[in-house]
């Protein structure tokens, strides 16, 4: 479930700015937070040869549908096995390893009625080549830890492994050059929700457009996950620094991480049966003078959103592999400016 409410009438956001100044508990969105995505469906491609051949023959083209073996990296997690599940719902092939630093019972786990092998990390670099002969078409989701993003960038790069980067932190100046210089196939993406991706776009395109447009407004921003999240949202540093090139001084040690259960539910409105999994954002500006002021708020509910646009994200790059582009590193931008989403 997404919500998002954007307030920039002066006098509204003098409103929400007062209420929120007494509690971080988000408005109620302007409209009907996005419900369950409805069924989807594969998304197939197609041979514009092929299609136009059949359809020529006055018969609907039926694309085929695409299919290709995923290892997910690491289904131990509560995203890598979102990702695995929404991966076998798509039709995509789910290889039956995976890497973790925790341990499993019988060092398996199982998901959707398939039993995955966990191995230790320290493994993969003996384990991956056999994988891939097995799995000539491979494309590796990594899931991990911030601690592990660039050790695992290197080790897929120096294997020619094609990555969708999911996990964020780590270096991300070194984890772009790595994956640049190696000449892999890659998308990288702190945000794989498709919907915040493409807030993300219209704050890079304001940010683009307009720079300094709000210099010297103040900052505010508040972001909320579930307990066991230590990192700072990637997302919201994405955000961040398109207000910085708007003109807004702010350093990312300002942001307030909520993480209390009590402080998620009682004052930031994250309905209880999500603190295990939720991603909820606001951004407050306001203007020198006080009388201006603008708030900007993406509240996520459980992990769909991102598990599906990491499926979208490996078909993207599973098709610019078969086509052979020559730009070989995306991030999700790039996905949704293909448009081909389910
Ligand atoms: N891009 C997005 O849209 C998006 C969405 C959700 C989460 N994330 C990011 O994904 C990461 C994982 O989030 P999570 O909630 O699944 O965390 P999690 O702690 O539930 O899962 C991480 C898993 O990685 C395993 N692990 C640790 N080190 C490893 C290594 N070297 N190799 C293989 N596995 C290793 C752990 O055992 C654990 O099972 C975080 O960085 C988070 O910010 C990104
Ligand atoms: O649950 C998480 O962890 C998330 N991480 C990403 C971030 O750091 O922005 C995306 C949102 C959820």
């Amino acid at each position: 479930m997404l919500s998002a409410t954007i307030a920039a009438h002066p006098a509204a956001a003098a409103a929400i700015t007062l209420r929120q100044r007494h509690s971080l508990r988000p408005r109620q969105p302007l409209r009907v937070p996005i419900g369950a995505a409805a069924p989807r469906r594969r998304m197939e491609t197609a041979r514009p040869s092929v299609v136009k051949a059949v359809a020529s023959q006055g018969v609907p083209a039926v694309p085929p549908k695409l299919s290709f073996p995923i290892l997910v990296n690491s289904c131990t997690g509560k995203m890598g096995k979102a990702v695995a599940e929404a991966a076998v719902s798509a039709g995509l092939q789910l290889v039956p390893v995976s890497f973790s630093a925790t341990e499993v019972p019988d060092g398996k786990l199982k998901i959707c009625d398939r039993e995955i092998r966990i191995h230790d990390p320290s493994e993969s670099e003996k384990i991956l080549p056999s994988i891939m002969e097995e799995y000539p078409d491979l494309i590796v989701v990594d899931y991990t830890v911030p601690d592990a993003v660039n050790a695992n960038a290197e080790l897929y790069c120096k294997l020619g492994l094609p990555v969708v980067m999911g996990t964020t932190g780590g270096n991300r100046q070194l984890l772009h050059k790595t994956v640049q210089d190696a000449n892999i196939y890659a998308v990288i993406s702190p945000q794989m929700g498709k919907q915040v991706v493409a807030f993300l776009a219209a704050m890079e395109i304001m940010a683009g457009q307009f720079p300094d447009a709000f210099s010297g407004y103040k900052l505010e921003v508040m972001e909320s996950h579930q307990a066991t999240k230590l990192d700072v949202s990637g997302t919201a540093k994405a955000v961040i620094s398109c207000f910085q090139k708007l003109g807004v001084s702010f350093d990312m040690d300002e942001v307030k991480l909520v993480r209390d259960p009590e402080e998620q539910v009682n004052v930031v409105g994250v309905p209880e049966e999500h603190l295990e999994g939720h991603a909820f954002h606001m951004y407050h500006l306001t203007s020198p003078d006080g009388t201006v002021s603008f708030e900007f708020q993406h509240n996520v509910c459980g992990r769909s959103i991102y598990a599906e646009g990491t499926v979208d994200a490996a078909m993207f790059l599973y098709t610019k592999i078969q086509s052979g582009a020559g730009k070989k590193l995306y991030d999700m931008i790039d996905v949704l400016r293909e448009g081909n989403m389910r």
